[in-house]
């Protein structure tokens, strides 16, 4: 049938179309993600992967437990290795349950990944999921380069995260399920009408499919000519920007007024972004842009966020770390830590150091007897991790890699040694140690209390 056939070409452009492949199923019970398995265990043996099942039990729903329960006995059926874990209910914050769920989903699968080795984690995400997200970046507004939507692979801990059902309607899984006689539990949040995406699931994605049914396919085009135009876009920047930048990296004006004006703000973006490490979103630009052009105002600064200063002079515009910030900067306040016992390391963060892992999401550090005493800090500009193979990254080029918004960046705080070394940026990122050179394990453990705003919408 053509959804198997199609399913297998998604798995074969992923390069796992192979028993010497290991993938993680994140499979939650719920219609889509019980297709994928199907799917996945219909594959002919000499094609089929190895099949690890993944599913957390959030403990959010009564009927959680039920769920976790059937999937138990239908991977003993199946003879499938289960990776099953509960979201500690202890764990759940007050307000943006939704989206420490899925971090905590999402750290789970990457430890899956890490304990087992596997190539890649699959989900059941669909061609209506696309549209959903789609549609709710629409009506939120943002930078243009957000609307491309998921990708069907893409890198996730030095492996990959597959979503080979994203060419897929859900109606599409929906017949398959019925026609297969799958067992399935259907989530009754769904029904909540009052949540945006369940809104526009339930109401405007039907209405514009009558409008047009092939409402879905035209998603998934408009989201390739996007992604293809944007490719353009950067290609022509690598050309623009050395026409219009003096030998130290500044931006000369008469080089910039003579670059096409629908190319300017694009121009001036990219170049910020180059010189501040920083992504700068287009709709701040534009009163950037007017300053830059302004023949009245020849010299001059402008402070264009907490960090960061144009300076006008000389026909030249440079950006420039604000002087009066650095300046004010504290002195470093240090904690000790307390060995096996959770400590709150800023308003929203409670961290630990154990020596038996309290969540399933601890990360194993090999310690050395002259590591001790280990400390928490706030981060400094100077602060490196190790990385496997000897090299180092910067602490602030990590929270820029991982797209940590620049208001929550100085927030971010580091496990350090002794010596000073830093072991963990907290949250982010563990630097890497070779285990046999030290005597001992011990566990790196967060709970998060956040939400950062609109952070369902992450894919
Ligand atoms: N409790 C769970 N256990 C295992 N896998 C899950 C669980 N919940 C969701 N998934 C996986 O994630 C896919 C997407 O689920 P869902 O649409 O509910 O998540 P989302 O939060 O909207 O998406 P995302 O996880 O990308 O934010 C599911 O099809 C399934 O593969």
């Amino acid at each position: 049938m053509a959804l198997a056939r199609l399913f297998k070409r998604q798995l074969a452009a992923a390069k796992l179309l192979s028993p010497a492949k290991t993938v993680i199923v994140a499979v939650s019970t719920g219609v889509d993600s019980m297709v994928l398995l199907t799917l996945l265990q219909q594959l002919p043996i000499q094609q089929r992967p190895q099949l690890i099942v993944a599913h957390v039990n959030h403990q959010l729903r009564r009927q959680s437990a039920q769920e976790a329960a059937y999937l138990r006995t239908y991977c003993d059926q199946h003879q499938l290795p289960l990776r099953l874990v509960d979201w500690p209910i202890d764990a759940h914050p007050k307000t943006g349950v939704e989206a420490a769920a899925r971090q905590f989903r999402y750290d789970f699968f990457a430890t899956v990944l890490k304990t087992t080795g596997a190539d890649a984690v699959l989900t059941a995400h669909h061609a209506n999921d696309q549209a959903e997200t789609y549609l709710m970046k629409l009506a939120r507004g943002g930078e243009l380069a957000q609307l491309t939507g998921m990708a069907t692979n893409r890198a996730f801990h030095g492996k990959q995260l597959v979503r080979p059902l994203l060419p897929f309607a859900k109606a599409t899984l929906r017949d398959y399920a019925v026609t297969n006689g799958l067992t399935w539990f259907e989530d009754v949040t769904n029904q909540d009408i009052t949540l945006t995406r369940n809104r526009i699931r339930q109401r405007v994605v039907p209405e514009l499919t009558v409008v047009n049914p092939a409402f879905l396919q035209h998603v998934a085009a408009y989201q390739a000519q996007l992604q293809a135009l944007l490719t353009a876009q950067a290609q022509m920047m690598t050309q623009l920007l050395p026409t219009v930048m003096t030998e130290k990296n500044a931006l000369s004006v008469a080089a910039f007024t003579q670059v096409l004006t629908t190319w300017q703000v694009p121009v001036l973006q990219t170049w910020l972004t180059q010189r501040t490490g920083q992504v700068w979103s287009t709709d701040k630009l534009t009163p950037w842009h007017h300053w830059i052009l302004n023949e009245q105002q020849p010299t001059g600064q402008l402070n264009i966020d907490a960090h960061w200063q144009l300076v006008k002079a000389a026909g030249i515009i440079d950006v420039c770390p604000h002087k009066k910030r650095v300046k004010k900067l504290r002195p470093v306040e240090k904690n000790m830590v307390d060995l096996n016992q959770w400590q709150k390391i800023t308003a929203t963060q409670t961290a630990g150091v154990f020596e038996q892992p309290p969540t399933p999401t601890s990360q194993p550090f090999p310690i050395r007897p002259t590591d001790w005493p280990l400390s928490w800090r706030p981060w400094q500009p100077q602060d490196q991790l190790t990385l496997k193979g000897g090299g180092h990254q910067l602490v602030r080029r990590i929270l820029i890699d991982q797209k940590v918004p620049v208001t929550q960046r100085p927030l971010a705080m580091v496990l350090v040694n002794a010596q000073g070394t830093v072991l963990w940026l907290v949250g982010y990122k563990v630097s890497y140690r070779d285990p046999q050179t030290a005597a001992q394990t011990v566990f790196l453990a967060l709970k998060k209390q956040t939400e950062s705003k609109g952070a369902h919408l992450k894919r």
